[in-house]
């Protein structure tokens, strides 16, 4: 039986943070906050959060704000919620949230919310529902949901639920995985989830388990490590987890490991990634794999981080 190599996706992680100019680093240079993000989530759930000097990364984060209180995908850069949401779960993660002007940054996102409910991604005013949830988790991370009108906010996720029962990324779009993901995540947020069809929508997302263990995005699409995230954090959320055979989710996730380098790939025998090696270890936490950290399904963080930053315990 194969297992999970933390020894070796610490060591990758670690380089990937220090690399700076090869391939994968300049594709990543626009969004290596989401990167930072992706990567100190792994370690904290493998219990190596200690492996990184944080106060070198807590002062890297925040000179990737923005004068608009946003944040950009590194120094410099434009801000856009994406950015801006991983640099409070940066934070959140290190329990350094207080070091942010905390209206700022929320009346930035705030600002973002449209006469429909809906939100825009920056000031170029791109709309999708992935936006609605990194809004509504940035401000349930803040304690500042009152600044956006959340009724309207879960009136437009439900305009774009389909007789499938999955979600698009606006009204009349295809469902697609990691929409279902954004908007089922918001309404369990918002304490709305009674909204949702479980029985359809849990259909649709078991559908995604192909004979290998592997869960893809849409039907006939391949599997890919990335959705053990998106569908099975829907499945949790939704009551429906037990729909799936997790044990064959779990081999195919191990299956997609460099033993040689460390890392995870999207299938087995592509090249590895920060992003999958995230969605992978998440994945296998959320499948209560033994020794790594449990992670809410909703807010994407460590369980034990949630309970501090939400509960102040
Ligand atoms: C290597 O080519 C790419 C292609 C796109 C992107 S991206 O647009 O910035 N982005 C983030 C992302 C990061 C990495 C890494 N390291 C790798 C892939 C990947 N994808 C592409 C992907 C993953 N599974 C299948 N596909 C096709 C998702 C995408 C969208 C996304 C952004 C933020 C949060 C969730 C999803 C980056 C690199
Ligand atoms: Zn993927």
């Amino acid at each position: 039986m194969e297992e999970l190599l933390v020894g070796k996706h610490v060591k990758y992680i670690i380089t990937v943070e220090k690399r700076k100019d090869d391939f994968e680093s300049v594709v990543m240079e626009h969004l290596r906050l989401n990167g930072a993000y992706w990567g100190l989530t792994t370690l904290d759930i493998m219990g190596k959060l200690a492996a990184v000097e944080q106060d070198e990364v807590i002062s890297w984060v925040m000179q990737c704000q923005h004068e608009s209180g946003g944040f950009g995908g590194n120094i410099g850069h434009d801000p856009h919620v994406l950015y801006t949401l991983s640099a409070i779960q940066v934070l959140a993660l290190f329990d350094k949230v207080h070091v942010l002007d905390i209206d700022k940054v929320s009346n930035y996102i705030a600002g973002l919310q449209n006469e429909d409910g809906s939100f825009s991604g920056d000031i170029w005013g791109e709309v999708d529902t992935r936006f609605s949830y990194i809004a509504i988790l940035s401000l349930a991370l803040l304690h500042r949901l009152d600044k956006v009108d959340v009724g309207k906010a879960v009136k437009y996720i439900l305009s774009c639920k389909n007789v499938d029962g999955g979600f698009g990324c606006t009204p009349g779009a295809e469902s697609h995985a990691g929409q279902i993901f954004c908007c089922v995540a918001a309404l369990a947020i918002t304490g709305s989830l009674h909204h949702v069809d479980k029985d359809l929508l849990g259909w649709w997302l078991c559908e995604r388990q192909v004979k290998s263990g592997g869960l893809n995005g849409r039907p006939e699409k391949l599997p890919d490590v990335c959705y053990s995230w998106w569908v099975l954090s829907s499945l949790i959320m939704i009551d429906r987890v037990h729909w799936i055979d997790k044990g064959k989710l779990v081999k195919f996730i191990l299956d997609c490991q460099d033993k040689e380098n460390g890392g995870i790939s999207d299938r087995p025998d592509d090249a590895v990634d920060v992003f999958h090696t995230y969605f992978g270890v998440a994945g296998l936490s959320l499948l209560e794999y033994p020794g790594i950290k449990p992670i809410d399904p909703a807010y994407a963080l460590p369980v034990d981080v949630v309970n501090r930053v939400m509960l102040g315990r």
